[in-house]
């Protein structure tokens, strides 16, 4: 089956006075049709570098250096200013962490959604004004006829977030990508937005790449995962086999700092030590001064040379303990 939106050996580097910050290092990522990717990692591993990267959305000093972006066979890395602009708006679209930052404040919510309607499609301005209402209704927004006037400001954060979710769908795009899109909100809310993100999706059919620090999420919505440490993928494969069967150690030190229902808190085992910072990248398995398997394994290889991506029954994974591997 052809992926929708393919990513193959990305690299996004930024520029910096310290050096080069490989902040995306030869990312391999697969979205298809209708289904719910999740990526997941620690903070600075690359999620939202990778995400941005795939609308070709990242600012300076960053740049794409290497590898191809494909949607539906298209070099997104080669397209026109407008043909990025219908890919963005038409067939990927994107909500971030803090849907307040991302609205305008100075046109009414209902004339964003008017706008966008009208840039993209050939309507008068009453179908975009009904199409718009009829979104706002979708996505939970109380009285939507009358909240059709009103201002970013005047919203909570989940109704901000739902109107988010309402402009990134106006379009009915084929693939939504979500940047921790409940990170910002009340718990309460958080699960009613993973919700509606869930049942929109399906309804419409739209791909949903997920990006989120939370497995419970993942666990929820996710059909396949692609794990990120340090600025690569170190295991991808399907949200059953992930939770059932991990096999790369950093996958396996994730779970086990999961919060489980009726365990105490104190008893989650976390991963020691940090992400490395880019500075000062470990010259092969970036997890290796972190990882207890090669510890325990005695492995010398996992110091020496960087660990390929290796094909597995169910996915990938980069790992030298695993067989196959060495
Ligand atoms: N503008 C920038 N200039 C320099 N480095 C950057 C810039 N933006 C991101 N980075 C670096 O890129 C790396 C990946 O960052 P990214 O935001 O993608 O991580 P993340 O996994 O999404 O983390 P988080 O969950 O905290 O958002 C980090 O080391 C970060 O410091």
């Amino acid at each position: 089956m052809t992926a929708l939106l393919e990513i193959e050996n990305l690299q996004t580097h930024f520029k910096t006075e310290g050096g080069v910050v490989r902040a995306v290092d030869g990312v391999d990522l697969k979205v298809n049709e209708g289904e719910v990717l999740g990526i997941v990692g620690e903070s600075g591993s690359g999620k939202t570098v990778t995400a941005l990267s795939a609308l070709r959305l990242v600012d300076e000093p960053g740049k794409i250096v290497g590898g191809s972006i494909r949607y539906d066979g298209r070099d997104v890395l080669s397209m026109n200013k407008k043909e990025l602009t219908q890919l963005r708006g038409d067939r990927i679209s994107m909500i971030f962490q803090q849907p307040r930052v991302c609205l305008n404040p100075v046109i009414s919510i209902g004339r964003q959604i008017t706008e966008l309607l009208k840039q993209h499609r050939d309507i008068s301005s009453k179908e975009a004004r009904n199409t718009a209402i009829s979104l706002l209704n979708s996505v939970g927004i109380p009285d939507a006829e009358k909240r059709f006037s009103a201002y970013a400001h005047e919203l909570s954060g989940g109704q901000a977030q739902r109107v988010m979710i309402a402009i990134a769908l106006a379009l009915k795009p084929r693939v939504l990508i979500a940047d921790e899109p409940t990170t910002a909100l009340d718990v309460t809310i958080q699960a009613q937005i993973i919700e509606l993100l869930r049942e929109l999706c399906r309804e419409m059919g739209t791909a949903l790449v997920l990006v989120t620090h939370d497995l419970g999420v993942v666990a929820e919505l996710a059909d396949r995962v692609a794990v990120m440490y340090a600025g690569q993928v170190v295991e991808e494969t399907d949200v059953e086999t992930l939770f059932s069967n991990p096999q790369h150690p950093y996958t396996q030190g994730l779970l086990s700092s999961m919060p489980v229902l009726g365990q105490r808190a104190e008893r989650l085992t976390a991963i020691p030590g940090t992400v490395p910072k880019p500075s000062d990248m470990p010259p092969a398995c970036r997890f290796a001064p972190r990882c207890k398997t090669r510890i325990s394994l005695g492995m010398d290889i996992c110091n020496q040379e960087p660990p390929q991506l290796l094909r597995t029954a169910k996915g990938s994974v980069r790992c030298w303990a695993i067989e196959g591997a060495s």
